[in-house]
């Protein structure tokens, strides 16, 4: 940045390196009297563990709602020069090592390395904790319900392709519960160590091929497309086989040695998936929650399901997502998956569910979490 100062007035390099040493050490100081309090939140976490009667070792240290309190702090009294954006990147990591002081924290995650799934991982849990992929979402799942991690991140929605239904199945069945969500910028690509005319099979998941629907039928309409768990995989694949293509991400192309062939190839320019952060049970309420339903009605009876959503305009409960699926064990009836504003421990979401038992043989609460939809002035994590 020019200086207009007359060379007279600014101070010599090493002095302002002696004041930033001074800094420093003053930030060092603040950040470990920091980590001692977030020992002492850890601590009493452990005590409010015990007197519910759980396992202390196992008391739940990642609390979206807090953090959302903290990055929200961080906009209300930086005064700059440093942007916003920038603050909360090192708060990210100041966070992740908090969790990590209070206890050791493992996330799982839909590998291999350089899946989205993983870039969600590292966004929302920093450097600080450590990272398992799995292979499919179904095997995240069961390494959770396993305690082999203490949390599991895996894909939810995507905003071109829409649900992902191998999470929405595996939630149903599984006890574990949707805890927070994150949004991430989607950027797909093709990669390749062939030539675009050379390519004669492309690798990747179904939801990256739908994203890129456009692109693949203007460019490569009769090249066969093989289904891969992950993006991640799918480059690995393509790594191997000097024939092939896979669509994932740019990351992809360093870690297996790919070239990068075309770039943004997805449909939609501000492509977006949310993951889901799963934990043993749900977040506590926050000021801005909302929460995913799925519940079944009597499919006998004419209008019981507008009865079962009367319940949420009665208590002014604004549904944002309704959709439905085949109930896995009952064939040709199905499950309704509603997401909603609120927590289901707090009314007015509560009084909802208490209603809706009413008119509904099963209501399952797959998670309340802080919403985190990115509004540019709230800026979730
Ligand atoms: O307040 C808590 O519950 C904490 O554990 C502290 C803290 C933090 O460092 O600010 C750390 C992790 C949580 O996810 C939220 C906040």
């Amino acid at each position: 940045m020019p200086n207009d100062q007359p060379a007279s007035q600014i101070p010599n390099l090493s002095y302002i390196r002696e004041k930033i040493a001074g800094v420093d050490e003053d930030i060092v100081r603040l950040l470990n009297a920091r980590a001692n309090l977030s020992l002492q939140v850890g601590e009493a976490k452990r005590v409010e563990s015990q007197n519910r009667g759980d396992d202390p070792k196992e008391s739940q240290v990642f609390v979206p709602g807090q953090e959302q309190l903290v990055f929200d702090r961080l906009g209300q009294v930086n005064q700059g020069p440093l942007p916003i954006t920038a603050l909360k990147a090192i708060y990210r990591e100041v966070m992740s090592a908090s969790i990590a002081l209070q206890r050791p924290v493992g996330v799982g995650y839909l590998g291999p390395r350089g899946t989205f799934t993983h870039a969600a991982a590292l966004k929302k849990f920093g450097e600080g904790v450590a990272y398992s992929p799995y292979p499919t979402i179904a095997a995240v799942f069961r390494a959770l319900e396993a305690k082999e991690v203490t949390y599991a991140v895996v894909p939810a929605e995507n905003s071109r392709a829409g649900s992902v239904q191998p999470t929405l199945d595996q939630l149903i069945s599984s006890p574990l519960r949707i805890r927070g969500e994150t949004y991430l910028p989607v950027e797909q690509c093709l990669l390749s160590n062939t030539t675009l005319a050379s390519i004669r099979r492309i690798y990747s998941m179904p939801v990256a091929f739908e994203q890129s629907e456009k692109w693949l039928e203007s460019n490569a309409s009769h090249v066969e497309r093989v289904n891969c768990d992950s993006t991640a995989q799918a480059a690995e694949q393509a790594s191997r086989d000097p024939e092939a293509a896979a669509v994932a991400s740019a990351i992809c192309s360093e870690i297996y040695g790919l070239n990068i062939i075309a770039r943004g190839i997805q449909d939609q320019r501000d492509n977006t998936t949310r993951f889901f952060i799963l934990a043993p049970e749900v977040a506590p309420p926050s000021a801005a929650d909302k929460s995913l339903l799925a519940f079944s009605v009597d499919h006998r009876q004419p209008g019981a399901l507008c009865d079962a959503l009367r319940c949420f305009k009665e208590h002014g409960v604004n549904l944002t997502n309704i959709a439905s699926r085949p109930h896995g064990p009952r064939p040709w009836e199905y499950l309704f998956f509603v997401e909603c504003s609120g927590h289901s421990q707090a009314p007015p979401l509560s009084r909802v569910l208490d209603d809706m038992k009413a008119y509904c043989p099963e209501i399952l609460i797959l998670g309340s979490f802080p919403d985190q939809r990115p509004i540019p002035s709230r800026g979730g994590m």
